[in-house]
């Protein structure tokens, strides 16, 4: 079963379309980024998953459910860590916590969900409104595990966590998709994509440009590996025998060193393998994947440099349908 399809899904605010006929399939107990730069429509199309804004055209179900006729059904089943999360600044972390579970229904124990989203006893216990941006994250994404949700949907949820909370967010999500949870994960963030997610789709002005594994993407757009060896002999003498592997493109032989562009990921291993039985021997290998920036940038016509000023970059992934040319 799928966890979310749509269906050209569509959403217009007078002339501008901001979520452009998509289609999209998120399988169950997948952990799926989705990824756009600011204004693609990732919030306007999870409005739309959750019932909080309507469709002006397509459809969307969610576990199974009409996402606009059956919201009732699908509701119970799914924790939300909306963007801009916000907190009763009187009521203390805990009650907030109690508040969901109350809400839901739900028999977890608020203390265990304190805990593991990283706010110790005391913190729980102070005004939410004292807390810091990211204590308030880590409040919002305990409130949203309330009931052991079916599908987590997790509207950037690294914001304002320092690369500590970062790491645990990453972690949480993984322990969920083990659990059997569909993780919904927006960002434009595409480090923290990549650490989690099984595939990615990209969205650019509203449209799905992309959907596949980030190494799926990585060979989709052809920008390979640059595989960098260092060789106790010359390595002119091996260029011919690193040339000759299928997958391995434009070596470039000076001193001790072999740079190869990798366009094929097997070739790596091929390529070593081949040079120790040349007689060569390998003193260090430097391999260098297509940056996310470059990856970000080209799927999404945007400018390098500013995709490079975030403080953490942004990743896709996807199924069969690959990069959308
Ligand atoms: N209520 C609204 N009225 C008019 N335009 C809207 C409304 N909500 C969203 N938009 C527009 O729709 C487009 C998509 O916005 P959306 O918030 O979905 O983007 P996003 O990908 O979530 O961006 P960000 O990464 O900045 O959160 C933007 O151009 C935005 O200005």
């Amino acid at each position: 079963m799928t966890a979310i399809e749509t269906s050209g899904l569509t959403k217009t605010y007078g002339d501008l379309v901001a979520v452009d006929d998509l289609n999209l399939s998120v399988e169950k107990g997948e952990v799926f980024g989705f990824l756009g730069p600011n204004g693609a429509g990732k919030s306007t199309t999870i409005n739309m998953l959750l019932d909080l804004t309507r469709p002006s055209a397509g459809s969307a179900t969610v576990l199974g459910y009409d996402a606009q006729t059956e919201a009732d059904a699908i509701s119970p089943r799914v924790g939300v860590l909306p963007e801009g999360f916000d907190i009763y600044p009187r009521l203390s972390g805990r009650r907030h916590v109690e508040f969901a579970i109350e809400t839901k229904d739900a028999d977890n124990d608020p203390d265990a969900i304190i805990e593991r989203v990283g706010l110790s006893a005391d913190d729980a216990d102070r005004p939410a409104g004292d807390y810091s941006k990211g204590m308030c994250q880590r409040l919002a994404t305990g409130m949203a595990l309330v009931g052991d949700p079916d599908l987590l949907i997790m509207d950037e949820p690294s914001s304002g966590l320092d690369p500590h909370g970062i790491r645990e967010m990453q972690d949480l999500v993984r322990a969920e998709a083990e659990r059997g949870t569909t993780v919904f994960f927006s960002s434009h963030i595409l480090q923290h994509v990549e650490a989690v997610c099984d595939r990615v789709g990209v969205l650019n002005d509203g449209e799905l440009v992309a959907v596949d594994t980030i190494e799926g993407l990585r060979e989709d757009i052809g920008g390979g590996a640059t595989m960098e060896l260092t060789l106790v002999e010359a390595a002119a003498g091996l260029r011919e025998t690193a040339a000759s592997i299928a997958g391995i493109t434009d070596v470039v032989a000076s001193d001790h060193a072999l740079e190869c562009t990798v366009t094929d990921p097997a070739a790596k291993a091929d390529l070593v393998i081949a040079l120790d039985d040349a007689g060569a021997t390998i003193e260090d290998v430097r391999i260098d994947d297509v940056s996310l920036e470059t990856l970000f940038t080209a799927l999404t016509n945007g400018d390098e440099s500013e995709a490079a000023t975030e403080t953490e970059t942004a990743s896709a992934t996807a199924s069969e349908s690959g990069v959308a040319r």
